[in-house]
Order: structure tokens, then sequence, then C-alpha cells
């Protein structure tokens, strides 16, 4: 797969997301670090992002809850560039019903190249990183030459 840059912005979407028995740590982890977080622009699956909005004040834009479709419209933002982060304390200690929603967003996660944490020490990492307050580069599949390749536009 070719690669293009595509940077993430110093202002940056963080999609917040965590499964029942992960959602007080990470409401407590957004807490710590309102500092940062309140500089740049948060959404969520329904019920993570309603609690983080009701327990921090924090404007919290709100997908729909995970079982729902909650993590397939955040895997569709990831591919339409909508998301820069993604946090996802995902429970590794109960199955979800909704488990191959799940894979599926960390999948497109990857493919996307956006940084991921699951646990709060790599979320920790993350938010003290310098990377956090400026724009820095990013590649990503070349959708556009993937496309024109597929449909014969181009020869390789
Ligand atoms: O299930 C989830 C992620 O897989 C999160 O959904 P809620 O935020 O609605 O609990």
């Amino acid at each position: 797969m070719n690669t293009i840059d595509k940077p993430i912005a110093a202002r940056k979407r963080i999609a917040l997301v965590a499964h029942d028995n992960r959602k007080q740590g990470l409401i407590a982890w957004c807490d710590k670090h309102r500092g940062v977080l309140e500089q740049h622009q948060l959404l969520g699956t329904g019920t993570t992002g309603t609690q983080i909005e009701a327990s921090t004040g924090m404007p919290v834009e709100k997908l729909f809850s995970g079982p729902m479709g909650g993590d397939q419209q955040l895997g569709a933002k990831i591919c339409q560039g909508d998301v820069d982060i993604l946090i996802f304390f995902w429970d590794p200690f109960e199955p979800m019903p909704h488990d191959p929603d799940v894979k599926a967003l960390l999948r497109i996660a990857a493919v996307w190249n956006i940084p991921v944490a699951c646990n709060a020490s790599t979320a920790d990492m993350m938010i003290h990183s310098t990377l956090m307050s400026q724009s820095f580069a990013r590649e990503v599949p070349d959708y556009q030459g993937y496309l024109a390749a597929r449909t014969g536009e181009i020869t390789v």
C-alpha cells in the first residue's frame, strides 16, 4: 500500500471510549488531564461521552452507544479523517456482544495510522508528548491511488 502524508493538526479531535468496567478509569484519567484535553475537541461513544461530560463538565460530541453502532460510527469518522486520536479503554476480561465492532474499530485505527491508547499508561505517555500541542506528520494510505489502480485508471 502506498502512503501519503496527512498531518495531524495541533488542535486534535480526541475520541474517548470505555467499556463499562473501565469507565471510571477513563473518567478519572480525563479529570487528571483536563488541562490538556480542554485544548482539544472531544468526542465519544454514547454512554462514555455522556458520563465524561457529566463528570468533568467538558463538552463531548456523543455518538451512538457502542453496542448500538457507536464503534462503527467512530470507525467511519476515522476513515473520513475526522478523528485524530483514539483513547479506548476496552475491557480485557469480559466478552462483549459487539466484539466484532470493537475489533473493526481497532483495525481501522491501525489502517489510518492514528495514535491509539488502550490503557492509562499509554494514554499518559501520549498526553505528555510534545506532539499533543503541535501539528505532526503522519502517513496514511494513498486512497486515491489505491482506488485509481483498482479501477484501472493507472497502470503500475
Ligand atoms: O461499547 C463501547 C465501546 O465498544 C462503548 O459504548 P458506550 O460508551 O455507549 O458504553
